[in-house]
């Protein structure tokens, strides 16, 4: 029953997640509680994990996507790399980002493949990113003069990668027929990681799904243009197999997220406070769910989207009460929202969360940009959900203060909002410094959102309630009632509703 792991990966078990192993107790005992729910639906379905194979190891697609975006399953090669980061310097079309921190992350995108290699790296400025040839002939002249020399001298190149959005096919034509090498934007260098962090069979779909949108704009350019190379792009053999690819694509997410919203109801009849950790890739989001859990199995790793699937992981408050944290997919701005879409699905959970911690990267130097479009970026998605993106869900965490000198660091903590739910939240995943005083925030935050209360509640010993107790509500804590031998104290994380219960079905009895 293969697609039976394949969801239990998604929420618990992550043993298959970058490696790990599998964690503690807790875990095991929510995977398992899952596992009675996904083994009886998945027996219905055992066709289906065929279909999804096949629709990763496709041949006849492989041929197209390659020649489309230079994406081959032979990433792990060794590439030697070209960057080349454009920017528009005056006008009202000016880039608003400074070209030097796009350039960076340029180079960071590229450092997320492991054998690719960063032989050159220039900014480029540009009138318009819309030319035919991008750059001005003059400047076209001398970035060929630059890549002619380095092949001469050094290690040959093996590709350029122009860091814009997405380049129409006939710039990326004539930039190849001029640089004589294949040449990739951003679009086709993320797909490329994508396709290497993809582990479970939900994220290698929608990566596959997302590499669609791409390669028909590339057709419909390649039709638009007058001076088309008279070459064809794809046969109408090519196109109705993309067609078809698209259909069985988007059955196959059907079924796989019916499945995960079993689950979910599920977990919610568990009822399991659940907090999201959101934030812009590489923040430290994998890390900061590492230190809350103390999960040995979470691997952080340098790079950008290393985490593609929701994953959920297990951890106590400081008043024992278990919450499930959410890692999702990282953000990134200036990704085409095509590719991106097709991820968003995978953070529907994440968006009905009773607490979203979102995680910012106090080191980084595009900071404030990165907060600001991860903020937009959520509130667009819980405008069509259920709930909304209010203040007193999101905690704002402030990571990585470790790198951060002191003086810098206090003067961030007194520019956040003075009010407690605006406060910005400074750590370090790493040193764990103020994770601590974080997780008593969670603690706040879960109780006043889920509505759950801290109660010391005095119960005969050996009587019904104890039972009723530990069924129906966290128990943290039991003492012997120091003023009475035969009863006890029990604390508890409770909900109104279970606590009025509670009253109806004993106290009244009892008085
Ligand atoms: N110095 C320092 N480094 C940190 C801290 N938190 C995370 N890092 C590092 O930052 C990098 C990214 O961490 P991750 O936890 O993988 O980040 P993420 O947000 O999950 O990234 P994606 O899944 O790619 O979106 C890793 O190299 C971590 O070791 C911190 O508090 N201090
Ligand atoms: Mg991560």
């Amino acid at each position: 029953m293969p697609q039976f792991n394949l969801s239990r990966d998604k929420y618990t078990d992550s043993s298959k997640y970058k490696g790990g192993k599998v964690a503690g107790q807790r875990q095991k005992a929510i995977a398992q509680a899952e596992d009675e729910e996904t083994a009886a639906s998945d027996d219905d379905h055992p066709a289906e994990t065929n279909i999804q194979s096949e629709l990763i190891e496709d041949r006849e697609y492989d041929s197209v996507v390659s020649s489309a975006m230079h994406v081959t399953k032979r990433m792990l090669n060794v590439q030697h790399v070209a960057i080349i980061q454009p920017f528009i310097k005056w006008g009202p079309r000016k880039s608003p980002t400074k070209p030097e921190l796009l350039l960076q992350e340029a180079e960071a995108l590229v450092r997320s493949l492991p054998k690719w290699n960063i032989e050159l790296s220039m900014k480029v400025p540009v009138e318009t990113l819309d030319k035919r040839q991008l750059f001005g002939t003059g400047k076209l002249e001398e970035l060929k003069g630059i890549i002619q020399a380095r092949q001469e001298a050094g290690t040959p190149l093996t590709c350029v990668f122009i860091s814009k959005g997405t380049l129409t096919f006939n710039q990326k034509q004539t930039l190849e027929k001029e640089f004589r090498l294949p040449v990739m934007d951003r679009y086709s260098v993320v797909v490329q990681i994508l396709r290497l962090h993809a582990v479970s069979m939900e994220a290698k779909l929608q990566v596959a799904l997302a590499e669609l949108p791409y390669i028909w704009s590339q057709v419909k350019d390649h039709e638009g243009s007058a001076k088309g190379s008279g070459r064809i792009f794809l046969s109408d053999s090519q196109r109705q197999m993309l067609q078809l690819r698209e259909r069985k694509l988007r059955n196959e997410l059907t079924n796989i997220r019916s499945h995960r919203e079993l689950l979910r109801n599920r977990r919610r009849q568990k009822n399991f406070p659940v907090v999201a950790v959101v934030g812009y890739t590489n923040a430290g989001k994998t890390s900061l769910i590492k230190a809350l859990t103390e999960e040995q199995s979470l691997q952080p790793r340098d790079q950008l989207f290393a985490t593609l699937d929701v994953t959920a992981h297990a951890g106590l408050l400081p008043c024992k009460l278990e919450v499930l944290y959410m890692d999702t997919v990282g953000f990134m701005a200036d990704i085409p929202t095509g590719l991106i879409e097709c991820f968003v699905a995978t953070l529907e959970d994440a968006m009905l969360a009773d607490v979203i911690v979102h995680v910012q990267d106090m080191a980084h130097e595009n900071r404030s940009e990165q907060r600001a479009h991860v903020e937009r970026t959520l509130a667009t998605l819980m405008r069509n959900g259920e709930r909304s993106f209010t203040p007193d869900r999101v905690i704002n965490v402030g990571n990585k203060i470790d790198l951060v000198p002191e003086s810098v660091a206090l003067q961030q903590e007194q520019h956040s909002t003075a009010s407690e739910d605006g406060k910005l939240h400074l750590i370090s995943s790493q040193t764990l410094h103020g994770v601590h005083e974080l997780l008593v925030e969670l603690e706040r935050r879960v109780l006043r959102v889920t509505g759950r209360q801290r109660i010391v509640i005095r119960v005969p010993m050996g009587g019904p309630e104890m039972a009723w107790l530990y069924k129906n509500s966290a128990v943290t804590q039991t003492a012997a009632d120091p003023n009475n031998a035969e009863r006890l104290l029990v604390s508890v994380v409770i909900t109104e509703a279970k606590l009025q219960q509670f009253r109806h079905s004993f106290i009244r009895k009892r008085g």
